[in-house]
């Protein structure tokens, strides 16, 4: 049976797919707080669980050293994320945030960290409809210890948690495909340092390029071009608040931002989330934003180079400067400061830039996911204006 443990969630099933009687929304009544089950679920024998306090350094240090081994890789095995610890503190403390939803799996006798899946709040709109969410992310099991059916049970315990907190549905991401995704994304790939990605095989030469055409080709020039154009500093979060809530009102399903989740998500951090905008400087009016996010990949087996260092498009707002534009002047920005590429994923109106930047098409979809939340037919990628980590 191919998806035993979802076929028993609230979720879109594939045999309803084309059932247009099934109403768009929530697909369980949320169960009245004293029903929802007080204590954990049961783990097989000789583990247990742990609730990881990301502030403690060594728990911290557990989940980093967990993560870099087991996480994500990618479909050919060549690269891993290697989320850094002050992007996971950065990822699971936004305001709101529930210590009991970052949850680890431990070997009772060694005390080893084995598994880790994680919560955070947010705010999400899914048409005219505003609901809290959980948005779940970082589901990693040790890679000596897959297929003892750990997934399914963390994820009964993270929804457990998130349920105590009166909280009914949630959103995810994923690789593969579970019932049922309420959008199917392509990521692209723009090369900064083309010499390294095809040294370490992310990328391949193309047929009758040279190296030195290749390099040629992806070149940048040392400075942005957009006047006015600038680091996000604390004094802009309530223009770029309204900016971005102006902007992000045009997708079905989007981030619905405040000031403190905007102070939080898209303020610079070094070596996390960089952030930047146009300031007219006539007028000294706001008009654009733009930002990325820092995820580098360890990169298996290769003799020259360790690591990828990667920059993930976050959420991109052009009112006046043409996006194609503001776009360019993040690469500028990125190859400045030494990322070897910068990804996106097809969303909101990043097809309108991806060829001419010349990105390529990765080799990859990622599909999202709401939980206990049915849309009635699956989204076009513009349609979408949610960027999860
Ligand atoms: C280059 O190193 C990799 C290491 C692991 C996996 C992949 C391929 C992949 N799965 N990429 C993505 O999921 C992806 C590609 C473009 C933009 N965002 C992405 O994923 C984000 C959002 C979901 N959580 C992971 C990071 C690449």
């Amino acid at each position: 049976k191919k998806h035993k443990f979802w076929e028993t969630q609230p979720v879109g099933q594939f045999k309803d797919l084309g059932d247009n009687s099934l109403p768009e929304g929530s697909i369980e009544d949320p169960t009245p707080l004293s029903e929802v089950k007080q204590e954990p679920y049961k783990l097989p024998n000789l583990y247990e669980w742990t609730t990881c306090d990301i502030d403690s350094e060594e728990m911290c240090t557990e989940v980093y050293n967990l993560l870099t081994n087991n996480y994500v890789e990618d479909d050919e095995n060549m690269f891993r994320f290697n989320y850094s610890k002050e992007f996971l503190r950065w990822a699971l403390r936004p305001p709101g945030y529930f210590r009991s939803w970052h949850i680890g799996v431990r070997v009772i006798s060694s005390k080893k960290l084995v598994a880790f899946i994680t919560g955070v709040p947010s705010r999400i709109r899914v048409r005219n409809d505003v609901v809290i969410m959980a948005e779940i992310n970082f589901l990693c099991v040790h890679k000596k210890l897959r297929s003892k059916r750990l997934a399914p049970v963390m994820i009964k315990e993270v929804t457990r948690r998130v349920h105590l907190e009166n909280i009914w549905q949630a959103a995810y991401t994923a690789g593969v495909v579970l019932p049922t995704p309420i959008s199917t994304c392509q990521y692209w790939h723009r090369s900064l340092n083309p010499k390294k990605l095809i040294d370490v095989g992310f990328s391949r030469l193309g047929a009758r390029m040279t190296m030195s055409r290749t390099i040629k080709l992806y070149r940048l020039p040392e400075s942005t071009v957009t006047p006015g154009f600038r680091k996000m500093e604390l004094h802009d979060v309530p223009a770029v608040t309204r900016l971005l809530r102006d902007y992000l009102s045009q997708f079905v399903v989007a981030p619905d931002l405040d000031e403190n989740d905007v102070e939080h998500w898209l303020l610079p951090k070094e070596n996390v989330v960089n952030s930047y905008l146009v300031e007219s400087p006539e007028t000294h009016v706001i008009t654009d934003f733009c930002s990325f996010y820092t995820l580098p990949s360890t990169i298996l087996g290769n003799q020259n180079y360790s690591s990828l260092k990667a920059a993930y498009s976050y959420y991109n707002v052009s009112t006046k400067t043409p996006l194609l534009q503001l776009m360019n002047d993040a690469l500028i920005v990125a190859k400045r400061n030494d990322y070897d590429v910068f990804n996106a994923l097809d969303v909101m109106q990043n097809e309108s830039f991806l060829k001419e930047l010349k990105f390529g098409p990765g080799d990859g979809k990622l599909h999202y996911y709401l939980y206990n939340y049915r849309i009635r037919s699956a989204l076009r990628p513009s349609e979408l204006g949610l960027v999860l980590l």
